[in-house]
């Protein structure tokens, strides 16, 4: 059984896909403190959140069993991500289901600056009938800045053509073409706070959109523009917006966000009769909320049965195409990870994969994420190292990866090799997957066998001479251990050779020392892949 917290109001709708599955258990707890999370987190697998939660590095370090964070929504940054990174914890969220609600939030208060709405409104229910203090503006034929051209300000920009506005859009990967596509100009933030009438603000909040328009964009911005924020706090520097439009440079602002949440009271964009606010209420629709609930509860169900999940945040994304071809390999990937590292001695320096075949085409990076996986979980246990941090304790801990391709392939379409490099020795294990069969060992250092990577695998290196087999099983069925498979592999005859046998119990230490003292043998070894 599951258990997970939903500690942010999120649509029951949408979380109904989780109230039904046998194996989850739902608590809804909101409104906690830092403290009171710590004391509950250890038992949860998983955490659903909005943006009030802050998932702190300390409420991770509480989360034992936690294995993913899902946000429904889409701004991460009420979650510490390189802690969760660090930890191995999943942090997922659903970036698509509120484009269009936070979209139409943005143009309402577009609107409701350009008309003084919510000003009227107060004045009107107060009793005073003021039809001269509210003149407004049209939209139409002004020019419209778009700072940030995701989901969010793309189609901002397609429902302010439909408005007659002129449109500029500005973001790192907007290129000409798409701008051309849409109707809208590309251009600079300086063409932006030159030209435009209205500014609208569409970016995450990163070190380089803080305060992107600040003091210094303010002294040179186009007298009487109305500015709106509903991405997030801080990307307009909110003092000297207040400072810009008592010097009556800007003429209004429209805020959904703030770069304190909630604002204090005395915040001076609660009182200022030019700007007009909302509570982050952009994404605060009946349709949006169920879209991310219902997103983000499909990819939680998938990431706590274990089953292939879409992008996670702390993660590089994997097109679909890409995700399709390798998928398949992804548990023979972790398990030639696996058995490379219980065979090698010594401490691990460098894991080199070789992808061979069709393979050699693809971006295999998720893939070696697995074989990696699959050597550090063996030795830093498989509670501790999962696909997200992989890489990350890899590298901490100095271990080179080094990625190879080849088209040949020695007869398998595919052929996936892992080379493990210790400060002791080299060994290398290749895999393949055989249709109809699934996933097959196809290599053990220089020699070729064919051994299903499943269960207690007895690896014996010998010489190539009569009667060592049957010693092996003599000596086997003595201790009432079955062998369920064997092959026999070597280079040349007489030579070295390596015995695979696939038996169907455990192996202790002492039976495999005992194998080792047999004549002829020079080493036993177990694998035990799950
Ligand atoms: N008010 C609310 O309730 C909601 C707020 N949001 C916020 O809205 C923002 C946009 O969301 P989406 O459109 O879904 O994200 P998105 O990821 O689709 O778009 C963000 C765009 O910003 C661009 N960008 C990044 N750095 C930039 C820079 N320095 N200058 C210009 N552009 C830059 C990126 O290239 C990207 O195209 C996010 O901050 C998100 O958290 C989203 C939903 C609801
Ligand atoms: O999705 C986002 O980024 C939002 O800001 C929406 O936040 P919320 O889920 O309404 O707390």
């Amino acid at each position: 059984m599951y258990k997970v917290l939903v500690s942010d109001p999120i649509s029951d709708l949408g979380i109904s896909l989780l109230v039904e599955a046998s194996d989850i258990t739902i608590d809804k707890k909101t409104g906690l403190s830092e403290d009171e999370l710590v004391a509950i987190i250890g038992e949860y697998d998983a955490l659903l959140v909005r943006s009030q939660t802050r998932v702190t590095e300390r409420i991770m370090e509480a989360a034992k069993r936690l294995k993913v964070i899902g946000r429904a929504g889409v701004g991460v940054d009420n979650i510490d991500l390189e802690a969760a990174t660090k930890r191995g914890i999943i942090v997922i969220n659903a970036p698509d289901g509120n484009t269009i609600t936070t979209c139409e939030h943005t143009f309402a208060m577009m609107m409701a600056v350009a008309r003084h709405i919510p000003q009227a409104y107060l004045k009107t229910v107060g009793g005073v009938w003021d039809r001269k203090s509210f003149v407004g503006v049209e939209l139409r034929n002004k020019t419209l800045g778009v700072l940030g051209m995701g989901r969010i300000g793309s189609e901002v920009a397609s429902r302010a053509k439909a408005f007659g506005m002129n449109v500029f859009g500005y973001d790192p990967f907007l290129t000409e073409e798409r701008a051309d596509k849409m109707g809208v100009r590309k251009a600079s933030v300086e063409d932006i706070i030159a030209e435009a009438d209205f500014i609208t603000v569409h970016t995450p909040l990163t070190p380089e959109t803080r305060h992107m328009i600040g003091k210094e964009q303010f002294a040179k911005i186009k007298p009487g523009v109305r500015i709106i924020n509903c991405a997030r706090g801080g990307i307009i520097d909110e003092q000297a917006l207040v400072e810009a439009i008592d010097a009556g440079q800007v003429a209004g602002a429209a805020f959904d966000v703030f770069e304190e949440e909630p604002p204090a009271p005395e915040h001076p964009f609660l009182k200022h009769p030019k700007i007009i606010v909302t509570p982050h209420l952009g994404a605060s629709t009946i349709e949006a909320q169920e879209n991310v609930a219902i997103d983000v509860s499909e990819q939680l169900l998938h990431i706590l049965r274990n089953e292939p999940f879409k992008n996670a945040v702390n993660m590089p994304p994997v097109p679909a195409d890409v995700m399709n071809k390798l998928e398949p390999y992804f548990q023979l990937g972790k398990k030639l990870g696996s058995f490379s590292a219980q065979i090698a001695v010594g401490a691990v320096k460098e894991i080199a994969v070789t992808y061979a075949g069709e393979l050699a085409d693809v971006d295999t990076q998720p893939l070696t994420r697995r074989v990696v996986e699959g050597v550090l979980a063996y030795h830093l246990g498989s509670d501790q190292v999962n696909v997200v941090n992989a890489m990350h304790l890899a590298k901490i801990r100095g271990v080179n990866i080094v990625v190879t391709k080849s088209h040949a392939t020695k007869g398998f379409t595919n052929q996936v090799s892992v080379t493990l490099r210790t400060d002791k020795e080299e060994r290398l294990v290749a895999g393949t997957l055989l249709n109809g069969f699934g996933p097959r060992i196809t290599q053990v250092d220089k020699f070729p066998v064919d051994v299903e990577p499943q269960g207690h695998i007895l690896l014996i290196s010998h010489h190539d001479k009569p009667g060592i087999v049957g010693r092996v099983g003599t000596l086997l069925g003595t201790q009432d251990i079955n062998i369920a498979t064997m092959q026999v592999g070597r280079k040349i005859v007489g030579g070295e050779a390596v015995m695979v046998l696939g038996v169907d119990k455990g192996v202790t230490k002492q039976v495999l020392n005992e194998i080792t003292a047999l004549p002829d043998l020079n080493n036993a070894k177990e694998v035990h892949l799950d």
